[in-house]
């Protein structure tokens, strides 16, 4: 195994200093280390970051290896600076059952190129009728602790308590796409000014906000963890605000395309800006930035959400929704929160280390910790190229935009994944 010494790298924004990563783990720091045996990486100008972790991904194997697979979403995830992903169970079939989570977990240890943690489905064939074996999917290989119905909503109140209560006895979480379904019939895109003025079915906020606030009151209730996906209204951040005053224990993530875009790009009617839930108004985005630096918003997690050309590159309402996000989440972080490093550490790795419970990730680098670890130079700004992203897909919605920040090399337990800003393998 390679040892390798980065020299003048910051550290989450200190001083810099020199790492010598040596048999997977950061073995020594400090100013002016030397190892002859190491390779040296001049990371002059450079911040280390503790490898991000992405608690929302989809990496659509099995069913739709067209539009990514275990290996090319993991290669997107090293280059975007992460070294953990936690895979969507909504593939085909469905991650209901032991055997096709251990199947994601295993095709994740054969890319290594960042550690995959499936997430089971809350629900058989997540048709929101009968809770999946949950159990079966915790002691199997994979070792499950998050379980959603992502790309729907466990709308029955009653299955969704039951879920809750389930998996409590070993430290489980349920993730919620919360959408109100009875409210989104038909819904194309945010519910408001803009919708009226383009005639398209709108998601209304409280279809969001509703779920959210029926869930937390249903976790203080029965005492379990939940976790709320893609967070994207100002009346979503009141009700987590007001659920964590109360000591709920329910955490929260925002996507970047949340923290950046919003409805007015649907004017263009250009679908690759089609995602669930829709990108909401400048008033949002402003609430969400705010929840996130607070903290009532926990995380940045990506929704990375791959889809094939004929899926995106069709007429709006036929277009299915979700854009990409691993390649350009740090940019975009960077971009909306500038370089505030431990901030942009918390949120992006250690926090949803923590919540997903992966050892070993999400933990600074200093002397003793597994070498998972991604180097940002915070002073490039790149061209997003759609046809230069290491993801099957295309359905990049900062196509041609300059962002701000490059990772320049990825350590997955001392291995480089990524270095000088390209895939290793
Ligand atoms: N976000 C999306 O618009 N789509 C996701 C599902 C989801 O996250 O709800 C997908 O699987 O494509
Ligand atoms: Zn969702
Ligand atoms: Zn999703």
């Amino acid at each position: 195994m390679t040892a390798y010494l980065i020299k003048n790298v910051s550290v989450v924004g200190g001083e810099p200093t020199d790492l010598l990563i040596r048999d997977g783990v950061v073995a020594e720091t400090g100013a002016g280390l030397t190892a002859p045996d190491a390779t040296v990486l001049d990371a002059t100008g450079l911040v280390a970051l503790p490898g991000l972790v992405d608690l929302h991904t989809h990496l659509r194997e099995p069913g739709r290896e067209d539009a990514e697979t275990v290996e090319s979403g993991s290669r997107a995830a090293a280059l975007g600076g992460y070294t953990a992903v936690c895979a969507m169970a909504n593939t085909s079939p469905v991650a209901d059952t032991a055997g096709v989570v251990e199947q994601v977990w295993r095709l994740g240890r054969e890319a290594g190129l960042v550690d995959v943690q499936p997430i089971g489905a809350v629900t058989v064939g997540l048709a929101g009728e009968r809770l999946a074996e949950l159990g079966a999917m915790a002691d199997s290989a994979a070792r499950v602790r998050i379980f959603s119905d992502d790309g729907h909503c466990v709308a029955d109140p009653m299955l969704m308590r039951r879920a809750l209560e389930y998996v409590k006895a070993f430290d489980g979480i349920i993730a919620q796409h919360a959408e109100e379904p009875r409210l989104t019939e038909g819904a194309q895109m945010h519910e408001g000014e803009v919708s009226t003025r383009l005639g398209l079915t709108g998601w209304p906020a409280v279809a969001e906000e509703a779920i959210i606030a029926r869930d937390v009151l249903l976790a203080e209730h029965v005492g379990s963890r939940l976790h709320i996906c893609h967070v994207s209204t100002a009346g979503s951040v009141a009700v987590l605000r007001h659920a964590k005053a109360r000591g709920v224990r329910v955490t929260a993530e925002v996507t970047p395309h949340h923290l950046l875009l919003t409805d007015e790009r649907a004017t263009t009617y250009d679908p690759v800006y089609k995602v669930n839930p829709p990108l909401r108004t400048a008033s949002d985005v402003a609430a969400l930035r705010a929840a996130l630096a607070e903290g009532v918003i926990d995380i940045v997690a990506t929704d990375h959400a791959p889809h094939a050309v004929e899926d995106k590159e069709c007429e709006w309402a036929y277009a299915r929704p979700g854009m990409l996000g691993l390649e350009t989440a740090l940019s975009i972080a960077l971009d909306v929160l500038g370089p505030r490093w431990d901030l942009i550490a918390e949120r992006m790795s250690r926090t949803p280390a923590r919540i997903a419970g992966l050892d070993g990730h999400g933990v600074d680098p200093a002397p003793g910790v597994p070498a998972n670890l991604t180097l940002v130079d915070p002073a490039a700004r790149r061209v997003i190229e759609p046809a230069e992203l290491a993801s099957r897909s295309r359905n990049t919605p900062y196509a041609r935009m300059t962002l701000p920040g490059r990772i320049v090399a990825t350590f997955l337990r001392g291995e480089p994944t990524v270095l000088d800003g390209k895939a290793v393998r």
